[in-house]
C-alpha cells in the first residue's frame, strides 16, 4: 500500500516572461525554448521520487500575473504547493511574488502555504537587479526555501521540485516530537 504513488498538485506563478514555462519544460521535457510564447495555461505530469516514495506531480504552468490579475480559484484550491518565480534581472518580478503570495493567502484563508521562491535566469548575472541575499531574506521571512536557477543552462531546475515536495510533505506530516526542543529540568 505504502508503495502506491501519491498525487500532488503544484502551481507555478510569477510575472510574465520570468521563465515559468521554460523551467517546467526543462524539467518535464529536458529542453530549453529560446523563443517566447506567452502561456495561457498548460498542465504537465511528472513522477518524482522523494525519500523512496513515488509522487505523481501535476504541474500547472500559469499565465504571467500582474498586480491586476485575479487569482483563479483552481490556482488556489486543491493545490498542494506553489513555485513562485521571479527573474533575478527584474526587480518588479521580485516584488510581484509578494503580491501573488498575499493573494494566495487571502484566497485560501491560510497563514502560510508550502511554496518555494525561485530566482530564475541566474545566467544573466550581468543584468542582475535582485541579489541572492534579498531572495534568501524573503525566504527566511516566509519560512520557505529559495533557489536561483537557470532554465537555459538547466541549473538547479530539478531541485525546485524536490525541495517543494519536501516542503509539502513536511507541512502534511509535521514532526510529532522536537528532538532538539529544550526541556525545563
Ligand atoms: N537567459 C535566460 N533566458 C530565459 C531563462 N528562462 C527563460 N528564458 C527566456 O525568457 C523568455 C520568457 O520565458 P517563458 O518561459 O516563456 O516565460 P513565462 O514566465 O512562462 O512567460 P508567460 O507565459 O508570459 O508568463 C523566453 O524568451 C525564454 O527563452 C533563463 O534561465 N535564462
Amino acid at each position: 500500500m505504502s508503495n502506491q504513488a501519491k498525487a500532488r498538485r503544484i502551481a507555478v506563478l510569477g510575472s510574465r516572461a520570468v521563465g515559468k514555462s521554460s523551467l517546467v519544460i526543462q524539467f518535464c521535457e529536458n529542453h530549453f525554448v529560446d523563443s517566447y510564447y506567452p502561456t495561457i495555461e498548460n498542465t504537465f505530469t511528472k513522477t518524482i521520487k522523494y525519500r523512496g516514495h513515488e509522487y505523481v506531480v501535476e504541474i500547472m504552468d500559469t499565465a504571467g500575473q500582474d498586480e491586476y490579475s485575479i487569482l483563479s480559484s483552481h490556482h488556489a484550491s486543491s493545490v498542494n504547493g506553489y513555485v513562485l518565480v521571479y527573474s533575478i534581472a527584474s526587480r518588479s518580478s521580485f516584488d510581484m511574488i509578494k503580491i501573488i503570495r498575499d493573494k494566495i493567502l487571502d484566497f485560501t484563508g491560510l497563514e502560510t502555504v508550502p511554496c518555494i521562491i525561485v530566482g530564475n535566469k541566474s545566467d544573466l548575472n550581468i543584468q542582475r537587479q535582485v541579489t541572492l541575499e534579498e531572495g534568501k531574506e524573503l525566504a527566511q521571512q516566509w519560512a520557505c526555501p529559495h533557489i536561483e536557477t537557470s532554465a537555459k543552462h538547466n541549473e538547479n531546475v530539478a531541485k525546485i521540485f524536490d525541495m517543494l515536495i519536501a516542503s509539502i510533505e513536511k507541512a502534511n506530516n509535521p514532526p510529532s516530537e522536537e528532538k532538539n526542543a529544550c526541556s525545563v529540568m
